[in-house]
């Protein structure tokens, strides 16, 4: 039956939601936690579907593209909306969970208010659910310990690292009910103690859609005392942030923890939640149907509705934003500016571009007029549809909080992933009724775009496929970011990065099979980049023509993280040009100050898009040493700048403004320049046994700096998180009864944990060599840590390839 078919008859999503029973969320974890899984349980018991599809048979409603149906891994975010609790509606994106498609998981965080965060009770909290974790660190979330029917999970053990790992305080909202039959020679998960509403849910192994539910308090003596702790824990914890809370149980519950209603409780832990000083944790087999529906009530009763979310952060630190009831984040106090973010952009064979936005204030009316406040154009808005996975369903208006598309060929022209489109929210055509130094320049902060690492050699089989290679290029890098293209003038190559070998692997199938590219694809190598050791001297074009203008070029510190210490002037201001952690930096103009003063024909945006492009064309022809594109640098334009005030036309700022980068990089002598390359972050799970030879392959033949071995998944031991480890200590667990199984490799040696870093260039094709090394009986997962510079034998083997 076709998801069309199986969803015809469904509710439509037309109607404007009401904001408060609003939930936009998305699902993150490390690879295989069961995030699809879990998502296509939820579908089922909202009613969305009439019936579940499994990953490992490929018919998934969230994994639908052909690689993800055959590969069973998710590679594109996907977005679906479904109802629970009668009339709340939840947005949800479920996420890829591998490394290399780690910019599918920022820009949908971007857009979302809270997250559920799917961790597998076997492998604990692993090193992809760090890293998510923190790059959603506005969003309050929910944890959900998924795979408890399998033998060594271990419920408590991960509550214990996740406290440890992420210093979060958790509110065990279910704990897990084994039952041991004669026939089972291990206990076998059968359902939850629900903590909150003192019930014992049991799921029947034979049908999903039957649940035993009996009272708690009256249950055997084991679960009684387990609902006792779990509730005291729960209550201690809460009383840390809620008063109301404390004084209710010594006042009118007299003390005992059983008298605190689920009402009361469920709106501390709401509080709580949102104020981030808990995180709520729950626990099931998706796979077997279990424990879905109790996440489903956490996810309304303590994820933020759109009103209770972060706000936006925009460029302009001084705009008011506050939340208004009906609006969403109203901003600028103007009740008819309609701002959204594009987070995403698809090509979908029938509708053709897709752009995928958040409305953050206002309303959007299809046929609008809108205004790109990054590039500065005006542009029509088409058609608007609200996504179900790949079923699109067309509305006429996007309401405040909501997550829908643009379609038609004016926002293919206009819009990109990460721009910022405002509209008036009445008026068809009122963007003149919008204040053009504020609202109209209003941008929601970018999303940052991590760095490619590998990179392959694209070329046309004949000279006749260059056209349709360069636009197929292109669809490939406007639906992913995180891919990029460059061309080397010299060589006359083009190259086509991105952030892994199964990344590039995606991206060639796309290219020839989706868009028909006739290509030759070479093979995989590591993308090295070059940086400059210290400033250079100012260059300054003054032309007739009444241009003026002088930039210079200054090294930044190598690794992202730091950039937001480094002392930036009141005198300034930074623009990332979105690649290779580069930036251009204005300095504060010393004559137009204000907008009134602003003399030109041309926009101040224009000038600075031309700057911006100009930077990234010169930096990306590289550095002296191998031509590898400039990482870790600055453009400064000088605040004296002065251009023809007649000027209308950006392209003439553009060419002069790239000639003059270009000519400030080659006046770098040659011993200025430094060839980094990548280095990555890994983690290895080994059986004990398997230890000595992973490590000795490790630093004898892959030049890693071993960082830590030990007996768990490394939960620090910095002081930093000592508070937390107390509070692990602290939090009352149930027993663990398959745990002791977690940590036995098959032949029964204990596992090892190893932290290391390594150059990339070493790792390549690492897989099947680990395999080998360890029979399949480990697990690494590997992370972009940076770039560092290399030393000089072996930037001569780097060269030598
Ligand atoms: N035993 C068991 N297996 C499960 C459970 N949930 C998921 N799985 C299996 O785990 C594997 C990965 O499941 P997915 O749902 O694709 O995991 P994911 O997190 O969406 O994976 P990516 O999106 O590719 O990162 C599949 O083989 C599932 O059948 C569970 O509760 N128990």
């Amino acid at each position: 039956m076709s998801i069309a078919r199986l969803w015809g008859s469904l509710r439509s999503y037309a109607t404007k939601p009401e904001l408060r029973k609003l939930r936009n969320i998305g699902i993150i974890a490390h690879i295989d936690a069961g995030k699809t899984t879990t998502t296509e349980r939820m579908l089922y018991y909202s009613g969305k579907i009439s019936r579940i599809g499994n990953v490992d048979q490929g018919d998934t409603i969230t994994d639908f593209l052909p690689q993800e149906k055959s590969r069973g891994i998710t590679i594109q975010s996907a977005a679906v909306s479904f109802n629970w609790q009668k009339d709340h509606q939840i947005n949800l994106i479920d996420t890829p969970g591998h490394a290399d498609f780690t910019f599918e998981v920022i820009r949908s965080v971007k857009v979302l208010d809270g997250c559920v965060t799917i961790l597998d009770a076997v492998a604990g909290v692993e090193a992809q659910t760090e890293k998510v974790w923190k790059q959603s660190q506005r969003s309050p979330k929910i944890c959900f310990i998924n795979k408890m029917d399998r033998v060594g999970a271990g419920f408590s053990r991960t509550v214990k690292e996740l406290i440890a790992k992420m210093n979060t305080r958790v509110a065990l909202i279910n704990i897990p009910l084994f039952v041991q039959e004669p026939q089972d020679q291990v206990p076998r998960f059968a359902g939850v103690i629900d903590l909150v509403n003192m019930k014992v849910i049991e799921w029947d192994p034979e049908d999903c859609d039957k649940i035993n539910v009996t009272d708690a308090t009256t249950a055997g003596a084991e679960i009684q005392e387990q609902l006792l702790r779990g509730r005291e824990s729960l209550i201690e914890t809460l009383g840390e942030y809620d008063e109301n809370l404390i004084e209710f149980f010594l006042e009118e519950a007299n003390g005992d923890y059983l008298k605190v209603p689920p009402e009361l409780l469920n709106g501390s832990i709401r509080k709580a939640t949102l104020a981030k000083f808990v995180t709520p944790v729950l626990c099931g087999a998706s796979f077997r149907n279990i424990g879905v529906q109790p996440l489903l009530d956490a996810i309304v009763n303590y994820l933020p509705s759109p009103l209770e979310a972060s706000l936006p952060e925009t460029n302009h630190p001084t705009l008011p934003v506050k939340l208004d009831p009906k609006l969403g984040a109203l901003m600028n106090n103007n009740k008819n500016l309609c701002v959204l973010l594009a987070f995403k952009v698809i090509t979908d064979p029938i509708r053709g571009i897709m752009v995928f936005v958040r409305v953050y204030s206002g309303t959007l009316h299809a046929g609008n007029t809108a205004f790109n406040s990054n590039t500065g154009k005006k542009f029509k808005i088409g058609k608007l549809v609200i996504p179900h996975a790949n079923v699109y369903e067309e509305v006429s208006t996007l309401y405040p909080g909501q997550i829908g598309i643009l379609v038609g060929t004016t926002v293919a022209e206009n819009v990109s992933t990460g721009d910022t489109i405002v509209t008036h929210s009445l008026k068809k055509d009122g963007l003149r009724s919008l204040d053009s130094k504020r609202e109209l320049t209003v941008k929601i902060n970018p999303i940052a775009i991590p760095p490619p690492v590998f990179s392959v050699c694209v070329e046309p089989r004949t000279l006749g496929n260059k056209k349709s290679m360069e636009d197929a290029l292109g669809t490939l890098t406007r639906e992913d970011p995180s891919l990029h293209v460059s061309f080397d003038e010299e060589t006359g190559q083009t190259l086509l990065s991105g952030m892994g070998e199964l990344h590039l692997e995606i991206a060639k199938y796309k290219l020839v099979n989706e868009l028909n590219a006739d290509v030759e694809i070479g093979k995989v190598m590591v993308s090295y980049k070059e940086t400059i050791d210290g400033k250079t001297p100012e260059e300054t074009i003054s032309s007739d023509a009444g241009y003026q203008l002088t930039v210079s070029i200054l090294p930044l510190p190598l690794h992202e993280d730091t950039l937001d210490v480094v002392a930036r002037s009141i005198h300034e201001t930074w623009y990332p040009l979105g690649i290779d952690n580069n930036y251009l930096i204005m300095e504060n103009h010393r004559k137009y100050t204000t907008e009134e003063l602003w003399p030109f024909q041309i926009s101040f945006q224009a000038v600075i898009n031309a700057l911006i492009s100009s930077s990234i064309v010169a930096l990306q022809k590289g550095g002296k040493i191998a031509r590898y594109p400039l990482h870790s640098c600055a453009v400064k334009v000088k605040g004296d700048w002065t251009l023809p005030p007649d000027i209308e036309n950006p392209a003439e700022v553009l060419k002069l403004s790239r000639k003059l980068i270009l000519t400030a990089i080659s006046n770098i002598p040659q011993d200025q320049f430094s060839v980094l390359e990548p280095v990555m972050d890994l983690d290895i799970s080994v059986p004990q046994k398997d230890m000595g030879s992973v490590i000795q392959d490790l630093t004898g033949s892959r030049n890693a700096n071993i960082l830590s071995i030990d007996d768990e998944s490394g939960i620090d031991n910095n002081d930093q998180n000592i508070e937390f480890q107390k509070i692990a200590q602290e939090q009352f667990l149930p027993p663990d009864p398959t745990v002791k199984l977690a940590n036995l490799g098959s032949e029964g040696s204990s596992m090892k944990f190893i932290k290391a870093q390594v150059p990339l260039r070493d790792m390549v094709s690492y897989t099947n060599r680990f395999r080998s090394l360890t029979q399949g009986r480990g697990s690494f997962h590997m992370n972009y840590s940076g770039m560092d510079k290399v030393n000089k034998d072996r930037l001569s083997s780097i060269l030598n390839e």
